[in-house]
Formats: C-alpha cells, structure tokens, sequence
C-alpha cells in the first residue's frame, strides 16, 4: 500500500489585538505518525477552518476603519481626583436612542437620577433596554434624543478618556485573554497590576482567588499562549506584558514522534466570568494612582454564577462599595434588589422606579415578576 506522507498543517490565530497582520496566523507541519489519517480530509477540514478564521480576522482590522461617530469632549474630569471618593451622579433628562440600523428605539424618553454614592439595579426582561443604559453612561454611544448629566456636567463636554477612568465596567461580553491569570487581572489597572497583593485582592473581590490557587501554576498560569509558545523555544529571557519570565512549554511526543505545544488550559465560563469580575475589581482598588473609579458598571455580572457564587459576589460588592457609585443590570431580581437605593424597572422607558418595598407595596410589573422569581424558594429569601 501507497502511504502518503503523512504531514499535516496545523494553524493558529493570535488573538492578541496588538499582534501585527503578519503575525496573525502561523503555519506549522507537524509529522504525524499514524497513517491512517487521511491526509485530504484532513487538509480539506483545516483550509475550511482557516478560511472561517482569516475571515474573523479580517473583520478585527476592519474594526479599523470604522469612524468613531463619539465626539471626544474637550474638559477634564473629575475636576480633581479626591471628589471621585464620594462617587459620581448620573442623571438621564428624556434619552431615546435608536442602535444604528434598527427602525425602533431601545430607549424612549428616559429620565432618571441616580446620586453619587447610590446603589442602583436596572431591572427588565431581556431586549428591554437595561445594557443600552450602561452603554451610554459609559459613552460607547451618544443619545439620539436628550441629554446625560455626570456630576451636573453634559457628558458630551467631558474628555473620554477621562470619563472611562473615572468609571470601571463590567460589561456581558467577557474575555479572556492570552496572557498569565495574573495578566488577565492586571488589565483591569496597569498601574497596580506589578503589585501581587493587589492582584489577589481582586481575585479575592471577584471571587476568583480560590479557583486560581488550585490551577497548576497558580496566578502565573497561562489560559491560553501565545502562538510562539506554541510551536517553538522561545527566546531566554523572554518577559511577559508585565515582566514576568516566561518559560517554554515542556515538549510532547505522540506514538514516538516529537510536537511541539501543549493544549489550552480550559476553564469554565463561570471562572471567565470571575476573572473578569476579578479584572473590573483590579480596577476599581483604592489606590493613589490615576485609576481609582468613582462609578462601577456592571452588566448581568452574575449570569454564569451558581446561587452561592452570585450571593458571596453580591455582598463584597456591597462591602466594597464606600462612597461609590454602583450600577447594576439584572434580569434576576433576588439579592440585590432588596438592598438597592434605587431600582429603575425598565422597558424601552422607565416604568416604575422607587425602593424594593416602594416597588412591591405599589403592586407592578415589578412586584409580578419579584414574586415570581422568588415563587420557588417558598417566601425563604432573606430579607435585610
Ligand atoms: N448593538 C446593537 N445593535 C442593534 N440593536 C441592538 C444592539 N444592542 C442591543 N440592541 C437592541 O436594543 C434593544 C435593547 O437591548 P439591550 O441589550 O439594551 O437589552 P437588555 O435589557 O440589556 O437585554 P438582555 O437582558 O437580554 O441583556 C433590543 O431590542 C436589542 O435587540
């Protein structure tokens, strides 16, 4: 029998957005030993892959050329640092916003506001509008209609750069980054991210730190390398983005032959998720730099959560709150609802607004969907 050379191509897409385009895919061959692979189906199966891929790929650099329709303001904020310790007010004065595209308003004539150093859930079903809140708090998109105060202040006057320091957000689409886990929660603040008390603060905060302990290389293991790491020795002394060394993966042999690489670390989304809380909380650490946040946005941080996860996160985010403002969308009403200063119940506009007992003494849309979540636990969620 005829054996093909049994060489196949394996490939991979850096997911590293400071990667240039030339260092976006790698080719490697790696000797296979068992000829009973087929060879074409084998090819067949990666070119479509790598089509599929470069063709996401793409669309990362056409990000690229898409104009920012945001208009950076001109004045700094906070005027000084110290007043960011006593959180910031947002105030919506009739916003509508229509997505570009969309021939319906996902908000209509919103008015609210929220004072500095308030806890606030925005509650509603899905599609009703809760992350589109966030989203123009944090300036990803100007009101179509109306104007947003912060701290008095039109935001569309603010410096952008500005605005986003002074706040820190948890927004749905997580991610993971290929870097250490110490990396990963460093992100959240440059500044801090040498500091490995700070680190595991914020693991601790995000509720990360014990599934970190239990990973093989603890904060220093890596979720997913780099490609180079990969597929070949890198380079002594090569550092980390934040200095720390990294060591090549250990080499593997299969049936005999040598590969290089070793397979991602997986990690349930569940830990994503606390990573990312993890890196939000890194940012919002009290600390003398220019990073600390007056204002936490957080969009349906507990979605991937179990009960006890989403309880334990709940109350040291209350702890940690001081003086700040906190934001918080959900579509579960349970255990932050009842400590809210203010609870906006959204659908397209505000419907009802008020306190946990306001809401439920009014008898609403509210109430209806409170008591239909809690219907399970028989009336055993505890009260404050
Ligand atoms: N980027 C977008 N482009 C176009 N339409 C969007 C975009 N994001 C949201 N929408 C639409 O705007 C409306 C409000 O969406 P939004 O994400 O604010 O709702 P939500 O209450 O946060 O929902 P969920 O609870 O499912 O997260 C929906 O009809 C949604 O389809």
């Amino acid at each position: 029998m005829h054996v093909l050379p049994q060489i196949i191509f394996t490939w991979r897409v850096v997911k590293n957005p400071m990667t240039t385009p030339l260092s976006l895919v790698s080719l490697t061959l790696i000797e296979v030993a068992d000829p009973s692979i087929n060879l074409y189906s084998s090819i067949s199966g990666l070119l479509s892959i790598l089509a599929s891929d470069l063709s996401r790929a793409r669309k990362v650099y056409e990000i690229e050329n898409i104009r920012n329709q945001v208009v950076n303001g001109t004045e700094p904020f906070p005027e000084n640092q110290q007043s960011l310790a006593n959180g910031i007010s947002v105030e919506f004065k009739n916003v509508s916003f229509q997505y570009p595209g969309r021939d319906r308003c996902a908000l209509r004539n919103v008015s609210f506001k929220i004072e500095a150093g308030q806890l606030c859930v925005v509650v509603g079903v899905n599609g009703s509008g809760k992350s589109t809140i966030l989203n123009l708090i944090s300036r990803i998109y100007d009101p179509t209609v109306g104007t947003i105060l912060i701290d008095g202040r039109d935001i569309k006057t603010l410096k952008l750069a500005d605005l986003r320091a002074a706040m820190s957000i948890l927004f749905q689409d997580y991610s993971q980054f290929p870097l250490s886990v110490r990396e990963n929660i460093g992100l959240g603040n440059p500044a801090l991210a040498h500091e490995d008390d700070k680190v595991r603060e914020a693991a601790r905060l995000g509720g990360a730190e014990d599934f970190i302990d239990e990973l093989p290389n603890g904060f220093d293991t890596y979720l997913d390398r780099l490609v180079d790491d990969y597929y070949g020795d890198l380079p002594e002394g090569t550092t980390t983005l934040f200095g720390h060394p990294v060591e090549s993966s250990p080499r593997n042999t299969v049936d005999g032959v040598h590969i290089t690489g070793s397979p991602d670390l997986q990690i349930s989304w569940g830990q994503v998720q606390r990573l990312a809380i993890s890196r939000t909380m890194m940012r919002s650490l009290i600390s003398e730099t220019e990073y600390f946040a007056g204002m936490l946005l957080f969009d349906e941080p507990s979605a991937s959560l179990d009960p006890t996860a989403e309880h334990d996160l709940f109350e040291r985010l209350r702890k940690l709150r001081g003086n700040k403002t906190m934001i918080f969308s959900t579509h579960r009403f349970g255990n932050l609802t009842q400590y809210a200063d203010l609870i906006l119940y959204i659908d397209e506009t505000v419907q009802e607004e008020g306190t946990h007992d306001e809401l439920m003494k009014k008898g609403g849309e509210y109430a209806r969907i409170w008591n239909l979540q809690a219907k399970p636990f028989n009336g055993q969620i505890p009260r404050p």
